[in-house]
């Protein structure tokens, strides 16, 4: 669905070139999560911005369904860190219509669709509500909800759950892999935590310090209880492969 081939990306300050994403390489499958982990700087929140069309790669290619990421387009969602990323003069039950509506849906299916995706994020109770009368997990089931109201090929969420208290963050983790399941979409994932990556996704692209390159791909579907040996196992696999890292991070860093 997404493919990532040898994508170098990089940033311009003041004239002079900054390689961010060095040379990488990977895919996200129809239907599946693939999480992004890596050291802070290493370039997640550049390849998810490429994929959303906001920056362009320098060398190689970044393309969903076989077409190059150039632009935004209703064919990719994003749902980012923050909380005020919803529209505030409007309720909830409208920042998922109006988005759909400007994507040229008509107002009922919008409303239908709207109605669908807030059941399934259980925010009916919520519909008629402003953003500032939510909390932040609120905030972000709404932004999810939005998201998939769109019926994107892709959705791209960069550390949706990182603001989010410890509590918040394991519920909106479960919601996500039900939601996920239940709607067959296609996720990319940035996150800072190697538990996040083992519980949330099917696949783990580990990225080394920048300019990054791929460290591993490392299989984590069906893993979701912290009990189970296989889950320990992966955590530790992801632990050693970010701890060889060269240049490893602050020890801390992960959790
Ligand atoms: N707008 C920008 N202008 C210049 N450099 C940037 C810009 N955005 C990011 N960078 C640099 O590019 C590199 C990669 O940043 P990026 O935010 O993609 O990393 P990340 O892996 O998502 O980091 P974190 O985990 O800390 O969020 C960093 O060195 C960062 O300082």
């Amino acid at each position: 669905m997404l493919s990532v081939e040898h994508a170098q990306i990089g940033y311009v300050v003041d004239g002079v070139r900054h390689v961010a994403v060095g040379d990488v390489s990977f895919e996200v499958r129809r239907g599946e999560t693939t999480m992004l982990l890596g050291p802070s700087g290493c370039g997640k929140s550049t390849l998810l911005k490429t994929a959303a069309g906001f920056l362009h790669p320098w060398q190689g290619t970044v393309t969903v369904q076989g077409r190059p990421t150039s632009k935004p387009g209703p064919d990719r969602a994003v749902v980012f860190q923050e909380f005020d990323q919803l529209f505030p003069w409007r309720t909830v039950r409208d920042n998922l219509v109006y988005p759909q509506r400007v994507n040229g849906r008509d107002k009922a299916e919008a409303r239908r669709r709207a109605d669908e995706y807030l059941e399934l994020m259980h925010l009916v109770p919520a519909a008629d509500r402003y953003p500032h009368q939510l909390s932040g997990g609120m905030k972000q089931r709404v932004a999810i909800a939005r998201a998939l109201a769109l019926d994107p090929d892709v959705l791209l969420m960069d550390e949706p759950f990182g603001a989010l208290d410890a509590q918040t963050r394991s519920r909106l983790q479960r919601e996500l892999k039900d939601v996920a399941a239940r709607t067959g979409v296609t996720v990319l994932f940035v996150t800072h935590s190697i538990q996040e990556a083992v519980y949330v996704g099917d696949t783990v692209v580990v990225l080394s310090t920048p300019p990054s390159t791929v460290l591993d791909n490392v299989d984590v579907a069906g893993l979701d209880d912290p009990a189970d040996p296989a889950f320990t196992d992966a955590l530790t696999r992801l632990r050693a492969l970010l701890a060889h890292d060269d240049h490893e991070p602050a020890a801390g860093a992960f959790e």
